[in-house]
Parts: C-alpha cells; sequence; structure tokens
C-alpha cells in the first residue's frame, strides 16, 4: 500500500510539516501534462536529496480572488486536483488558502516567510510562466537568482507542447468547450473527468429504457452540450456507458444536467458520489419529433459509446487516495 498523501493547510501546526522538503508550485488546474513535467522534477529532485516532494498549490484558484464576477470553468475542484496530485506518487500537498492577506505578501515575504521560514524547503520546481506575489513580482528566474543564497535548488521546467502548442489550462477548456475530447485528452495526459453526486430526476429515462443516473455540473461548467462516451468511477468500480450533457431540447429546455446510461447495470445510484470521465464525444443534442426516434438515437449513441469505450480499454485518469 502506498503511504497516504498528506495534506497541509494553513491551519496545519508547524511540526507537522516535513521539513527540507521539495515542492512543485503551481495552480494545478486540470494537472495537464505541463503541470506533471513540474511534478516529475520535483519527484526526482525529491529523490536525489532523499526528501518528501509536495505540491504547493493555491485555493481557491487565485483568478477566483481578481475576477469573483467572472465565471471561471475549472478543470478541477480542489478535491478532484488532489486526487490527481495523490496518483502522481507525490507524498502530499500544501494547500494555502488565497485570500486577502495572501494576494498582498511580496514576493520576498512568501519567499522568505512561507517557502523558507514555515515549510523549510530544501528545493523548489515551477513551471516556466509561474508567478507568484504581490503584483506578480515573483518569477522563476527570481527564484533561480535567489537559490544560492537561499541554499535551496531551483527547477524550472519548460512548456510542453503539443503539435508546435504549448499545453495549458485554458486550450484544456477550449478543447472541452468544442467537443475536441481527444485533444483535450492528450493535454491532460488521461481522459478529464468531474465527480458528482447522483440526484432524482423526472423518471422519464425508465420508461424509455434508458434509466440515467442525473448529476449537476458546476454551473460554470464549459463542456460542450452533446451525448459522450463515458467511463465511470464508483469507488474502485468502473463502469461504461453513454452520457448526455444539456438541456433536453426534446422534453424541457431546462437547466444542463448530466445524464448517464450504464451498460449492464442494474441498482440504485441515488445519493451515490460518481467520477465521469469523458472518453468521446459522439454528437450534439437535438430536438426529437417522437420518443420512438430518440430511443432509436439512443441506440445508436450505445453502439458508437461502446466501440470508443471498446478501442480504450485503460482509459480513466489515475487518482490517489485523499483523507
Ligand atoms: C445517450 C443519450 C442521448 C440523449 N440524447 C438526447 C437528445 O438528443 N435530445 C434530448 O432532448 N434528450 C436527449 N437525452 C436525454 C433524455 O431525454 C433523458 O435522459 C430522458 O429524458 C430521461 O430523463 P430523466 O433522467 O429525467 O428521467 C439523451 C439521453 C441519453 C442517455
Ligand atoms: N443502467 C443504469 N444506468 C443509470 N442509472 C440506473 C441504471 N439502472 C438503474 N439506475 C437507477 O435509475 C435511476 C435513473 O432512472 P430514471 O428513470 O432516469 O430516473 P431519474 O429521472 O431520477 O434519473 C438512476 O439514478 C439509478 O439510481
Amino acid at each position: 500500500m502506498a503511504p497516504p498523501f498528506t495534506v497541509i493547510r494553513d491551519t496545519t501546526p508547524d511540526s507537522a510539516i516535513p521539513r527540507g522538503a521539495v515542492v512543485a508550485m503551481g495552480n494545478f488546474d486540470g494537472v495537464h501534462l505541463g503541470h506533471r513535467a513540474v511534478i516529475a522534477a520535483a519527484l526526482e529532485m525529491g529523490r536525489a536529496h532523499g526528501r518528501p516532494a509536495l505540491a504547493l498549490t493555491f485555493e481557491p484558484h487565485p483568478r477566483r480572488f481578481f475576477s469573483p464576477n467572472t465565471p471561471q470553468f475549472r478543470l478541477t475542484d480542489e478535491r478532484a486536483k488532489l486526487r490527481l496530485l495523490a496518483g502522481t506518487g507525490l507524498a502530499g500537498a500544501v494547500v494555502m488558502t488565497f485570500d486577502k492577506a495572501r494576494a498582498g505578501t511580496s514576493a520576498q515575504d512568501f519567499i522568505r516567510h512561507d517557502l523558507i521560514g514555515r515549510l523549510g524547503v530544501s528545493g523548489i520546481a515551477v513551471g516556466y510562466d509561474f508567478h507568484f506575489g504581490k503584483g506578480r513580482v515573483g518569477s522563476p528566474s527570481l527564484l533561480v537568482n535567489e537559490a544560492p543564497r537561499l541554499g535551496i535548488e531551483v527547477d524550472v521546467q519548460p512548456h510542453v507542447d503539443i503539435d508546435e502548442r504549448p499545453v495549458s489550462s485554458s486550450a484544456i477548456r477550449i478543447a472541452l468547450a468544442e467537443g475536441q475530447l481527444d485533444q483535450a485528452t492528450t493535454m491532460l495526459g488521461a481522459p478529464w473527468f468531474i465527480t458528482g453526486e447522483v440526484i432524482h430526476g423526472e423518471k422519464r429515462g425508465r420508461d424509455l429504457g434508458y434509466p440515467t443516473a442525473n448529476i449537476r455540473l458546476d454551473a460554470n461548467c464549459g463542456l460542450k452540450h452533446g451525448i459522450y462516451a463515458v467511463r465511470v468511477g464508483r469507488g474502485t468500480e468502473r463502469l461504461d456507458g453513454v452520457a448526455s450533457f444539456g438541456r433536453r431540447p426534446t422534453f424541457d429546455n431546462g437547466a444542463p444536467l448530466l445524464e448517464i446510461f450504464l451498460f449492464d447495470f442494474k441498482g440504485d445510484l441515488y445519493g451515490q458520489a460518481l467520477d465521469c470521465a469523458f472518453i468521446g464525444f459522439i454528437r450534439e443534442e437535438l430536438k426529437f419529433d417522437s420518443l420512438e426516434a430518440l430511443i432509436r438515437q439512443m441506440d445508436d449513441d450505445s453502439g458508437r459509446a461502446r466501440a470508443i469505450l471498446a478501442a480504450a480499454p485503460d482509459a480513466f485518469p489515475r487518482l490517489g487516495v485523499i483523507d
């Protein structure tokens, strides 16, 4: 069994912090291939130093603090991010609350008090574009310049490119908004997933022969509306299915909802937490003139989803266990 993943917060007593750790520092929304390069550098440095490697991240996302009224499509909420980080081999994560005090801390004070004072880091890995501290004055080159004086090692990772474009959280958001799942999966290194609790719907699904586990996604979720091949995690169990994310134009044009039909499954899922990984985009949502036409289309969708999933037997994010 892997040792437990430690989550260190602002409220964690100093005595519970492993001194001399190496940190991979970033916002890490999505934990994509660029983030994974930074994490890999921290893991290697940790091995060289004989010290644990931790992620150091900020919550809520700093963008949320600076633009509270702008809707933000987050690829991972805090819990999803920590589960992905726990799946990388890191020993834990330092989650710093991003509030007014933190936003107002100068880069030098952050280095002196937080990184060196409280965490006592022996090394830092960052991505080429990571900025920190009041006014975003802290940069990779500032860390590199300060490293000898501080007696720590600093590693700066260049961007990871795919098709000559840097992997970034915003490029992944755009791919998901366009239904370009293959692009999103390639940049993430694994399919994108959400976690949600199964709620009650209109109870139409069972009459159509397609009972669907309904999950409300975050109101800011920018995933394209449409029909998807999905792989669902229920604890360690994996269940394949086909899902619709959208407003159901055939019926009510209601609030966007994720509705998952699981193949070869019978049972009650209400109240359960499911992880839903999006493996392939099948089509856009349509308005049907009859239930028969919708059912015929759902039969066809199921066949296509089964074929997509059969061709991707291992597609699922690697999630670690937290708390
Ligand atoms: C594979 C699949 C495809 C779907 N396609 C559409 C669609 O194109 N248009 C639409 O209005 N609803 C579509 N739906 C949504 C169904 O209308 C919805 O699942 C059904 O109304 C059951 O609702 P309930 O879960 O609230 O009972 C689809 C559902 C599934 C599972
Ligand atoms: N194969 C299946 N896929 C999804 N949900 C199923 C399946 N079999 C049974 N269920 C259960 O049926 C419920 C969905 O039935 P449905 O008639 O669509 O009701 P609702 O409108 O509440 O979603 C799910 O929440 C789950 O508890």
